[in-house]
């Protein structure tokens, strides 16, 4: 059995090969970039930016919510003033429990908790996106569910309550007939969906709670959320 050898010439070459391979390394700041954790602020800019967005988008899909604009105009911002807060946490949780690519939502995760929240409204915050995760919504569901929550008829403010429930209605009808179809195995799953709503609705509480604690840390929100959220 002969000695395996490396010649002088294959010694030069591996040494090149080396070298070649740790200059086009990524330079380790660029690396630190990828992985450098945010400051609070940064987390919490970007949390505005992303409501303040998701805000724009929640008066589109009910503008477009069959007989909406019909309503009084005055209960149409009553109802989307009263129901801003919990189509956000709705929104965030279907956003939280969309399949992310690997790692996302953890970094998300993260930049959600430190992001100025105090620690006693977190735990609920994502108690409640687990809870909405493991219903694997449909996004017919999801809609459904959303726009169920906007015309939900006892919002303060809401002059003509009746009008509200005959919109609402239907869409619970609707949704209560997909459940079956969608999940005919579970019947209690639209029960489970509705108890989601109740769920919702504490966090409102919560949300207040939060508002109050960034105003004395002078956090500054945008116009919208001012005046969707009656802040300052
Ligand atoms: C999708 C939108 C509606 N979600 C959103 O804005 N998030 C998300 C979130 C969740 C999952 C994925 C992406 C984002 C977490 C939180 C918020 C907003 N709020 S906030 O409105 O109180 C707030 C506003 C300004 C400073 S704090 C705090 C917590």
């Amino acid at each position: 059995k002969e000695k395996v050898e490396i010649t002088k010439e294959q010694e030069a070459l591996m040494k090149l090969i080396v070298e070649a391979y740790n200059k086009h390394q990524i330079p380790q700041d660029v690396t630190k970039q990828l992985v450098r954790f945010y400051s609070t602020e940064e987390n919490f800019l970007l949390l505005t930016e992303i409501a303040t967005s998701q805000v724009q988008v929640l008066v589109e899909f009910t503008k477009n919510i069959p007989g909406f604009l019909s309503l009084d105009h005055e209960d149409q911002i009553a109802l989307l003033k009263g129901s801003a807060v919990e189509a956000m946490f709705l929104r965030s949780a279907q956003v939280f429990s969309r399949k992310m690519p690997k790692g996302h939502t953890e970094v998300l995760e993260e930049r959600i908790r430190k992001s100025g929240i105090s620690e006693e409204f977190i735990t609920p915050l994502f108690n409640f996106y687990k809870s909405v995760g493991e219903l694997h919504m449909v996004l017919e569901e999801q809609a459904l569910l959303t726009a169920i929550t906007i015309l939900t008829p006892d919002r303060p403010y809401v002059k003509d309550q009746q009008a509200v429930e005959r919109l609402q209605e239907p869409m619970v009808n609707l949704l209560k007939k997909l459940c079956v179809l969608q999940h005919p195995q579970e019947p209690q799953y639209f029960a489970r969906l509705l108890g989601r709503l109740t769920e919702l609705r504490t966090l409102n509480h919560y949300h207040a709670e939060m508002l109050t604690s960034w105003r004395v840390n002078d956090h500054k929100f945008t116009p919208l959320l001012c005046e969707i959220w009656d802040v300052q």
